[in-house]
């Protein structure tokens, strides 16, 4: 969620004065100029008379005063016209609660924003993110269904549709195997949903399997548009490149663009159907230079003319020795033959070559058989959510130390489910605490979702805990162990999965596998080497930065 501080060299993502009228310019500026207006969201301080409505309305006086824009024509929801049953889901900047609105007896996910000092900066990206949601309306985009506070409170939840499941959620576990009609199902409302994101000039930005809800009537909908931004393909203005979860972060965004469009979500979609289809993440990079390097080796390496001709900023630094060869065909040999020119549509280098979501919902995949099926006709599943796997593993815990000795079924039953769940994040309430500090240091790495443009640094994130064995329809000598990068995978084997990253640093630690491979370097640029270490080194120096903020 948005609280966000931008503390970066790149301008703020949506430059919010319009430009003044230069002399001579006629209606056709004119009109642009307030299509413009219309696609960035105004969050400056409303005018003193709306301003005293608002409050008099029951907002409090400094939420209208940094977020009036976000505000206007609603009314505050009071807190008291909900029962929290429980809490369901922790985000960086949020904690989330299932809980009844007492008006209509309907359940809902409540998003408390936690603000940092009620730092105006803060303020104003959790406005941008409810501006944006505002400006959306379509079955698969998580709507916003109003905000609760009060006049005198210092707090602001978001109120939205409960949604039980989400994607990561689900493919992680190994009790589901999706079919080929289900990932077409589950895909097709991905690319609906960011269809309407683009239509509306809304790029998400942060695509990846723990941002799409799922509810039990197989509805699925993009959530979490705290790193959203709007954008207008006529009016381009720079934004940052340091957005998206690392694994589903497209190559020019690694290069260092900042003028990119549309394209970015679509590689984040095409991360996603790979991994449906494979049951594992493709590229499970654990720091730019190694996620670059996998998708070099996956997708190939950009030609010689590209790199030529690239403006990008970070084109020296990371081309290749060598060029790669593509290698999508032969790695997803056994994926459904109608999904491999999807996939390599989606996971194209050059942006302009993976066409737009509306191209792909006409694509091949979803116009031969086996067809999607009807959401409504998906099983129902068990609760899967991050939070649902952090509370079993918490569970399996404290039964471990003793706490269960009077519950022997529950003991056996804890178990069994614990061995089946996935990854879960960090407890952040333990953040103050050095060891988990550390922790949260090298799970960052691992994780590796970038939130620079939020509080730096990246925080650490739940991402997604695959078993091992639960790979498919992938060539397993498409991901051997990292000769040039990895010391440890992702992920672990069978038994208690806690953590999506390694405990130990393993630069520290002596491994000694990593001997082994840092031998294995030899393909690696010089320059992309001392890169590596230079960007591990700067990601832990800004991820001491995150602690004060907590
Ligand atoms: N509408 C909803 N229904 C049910 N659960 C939800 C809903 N919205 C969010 N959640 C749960 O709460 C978690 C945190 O929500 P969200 O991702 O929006 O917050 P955040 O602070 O932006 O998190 P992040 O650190 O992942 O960016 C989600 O992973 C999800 O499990």
């Amino acid at each position: 969620m948005g609280c966000i501080l931008a503390k970066e060299a790149s301008p703020p993502p949506t430059p919010l004065l319009p430009r003044p009228a230069a002399a001579g310019e006629g209606r056709h500026c004119r009109s642009r100029r307030i299509r413009r207006q219309r696609l960035e969201p105004r969050l400056s301080k409303p005018p003193g008379h709306v301003h005293g409505e608002q409050v008099a309305a029951g907002w409090p006086s400094w939420l209208s005063n940094v977020a009036g824009e976000a505000i206007n024509g609603w009314t505050p929801r009071r807190a008291d016209t909900f029962e929290k049953i429980d809490k369901i889901g922790q985000g960086t900047y949020s904690n989330v609660y299932k809980a009844r609105d007492m008006l209509t007896g309907k359940i809902v996910a409540l998003k408390k924003v936690r603000f940092d000092n009620m730092e105006p900066e803060s303020v104003k990206f959790m406005a941008r993110e409810i501006l944006i949601l505002r400006r959306l309306d379509h079955p698969n985009v998580v709507k916003l269904e109003g905000l609760v506070t009060s006049r005198m409170s210092c707090s602001l939840y978001l109120v939205f549709e409960y949604m039980e499941h989400d994607l990561a959620g689900l493919a992680a576990s190994p009790t589901i195997k999706f079919t080929e009609p289900q990932v077409k199902c589950y895909m097709r409302q991905l690319l609906l949903g960011l269809e309407h994101c683009h239509n509306n000039g809304v790029l998400h930005r942060d695509i990846k399997g723990s941002n799409l809800l799922i509810d039990n009537e197989g509805s699925l909908k993009i959530a979490d548009f705290g790193l959203a931004t709007t954008f207008d393909p006529d009016h381009k203005h720079p934004m940052t490149s340091r957005v998206v979860t690392l694994w589903y972060r497209a190559p020019e965004l690694l290069l260092g663009a900042t003028d990119y469009g549309v394209g970015i979500d679509l590689w984040s979609a095409g991360c996603i159907l790979a991994e449906l289809l494979a049951r594992k993440p493709i590229m499970p990079g654990r720091t730019e230079v190694e996620q670059l390097h996998k998708i070099f080796k996956l997708c190939g390496s950009p030609s010689e003319d590209y790199w030529k001709k690239s403006k990008l900023p970070h084109v020296t630094i990371f081309k290749p020795q060598q060029p790669y060869k593509r290698c999508i065909k032969d790695t997803f040999k056994d994926f459904p033959p109608s999904s491999l020119p999807l996939v390599e549509t989606l996971l194209a280098i050059d942006p302009a070559e993976r066409l737009t979501a509306t191209d792909a919902l006409i694509s091949e995949f979803f116009n031969t058989p086996p067809y999607a099926c009807e959401p409504s006709s998906l099983p129902k599943y068990p609760p899967s959510k991050e939070m649902d796997a952090k509370l079993r593993d918490e569970e399996a815990r404290r039964l471990r130390n003793g706490g269960g000795k009077a519950n022997v079924n529950g003991i056996n039953k804890t178990h069994a489910r614990d061995r089946t769940t996935r990854a879960v994040p960090a407890p952040e309430a333990n953040a103050e605490l050095q060891v988990n500090i550390d922790r949260r240091r090298l799970i960052t790495h691992a994780n590796a979702k970038s939130k620079s443009e939020k509080f730096p640094p990246p925080h650490q994130d739940g991402a997604l805990g695959y078993p091992l064995e639960s790979s498919h329809y992938m060539d397993p000598a498409f991901d051997p162990p990292e000769a040039s990068f990895s010391t440890v995978f992702p992920y672990q084997k069978g038994g208690m999965t806690a953590w999506s990253g390694p405990l130990i640093n393993s630069a520290t630690a002596g491994h000694p596998r990593r001997k082994k491979k840092s031998s294995g370097n030899s393909q690696m640029p010089t320059n992309l080497k001392q890169l590596a270490g230079a960007n591990t080194t700067k990601e832990a120096q800004k991820d001491k930065g995150i602690t004060q903020f907590r």
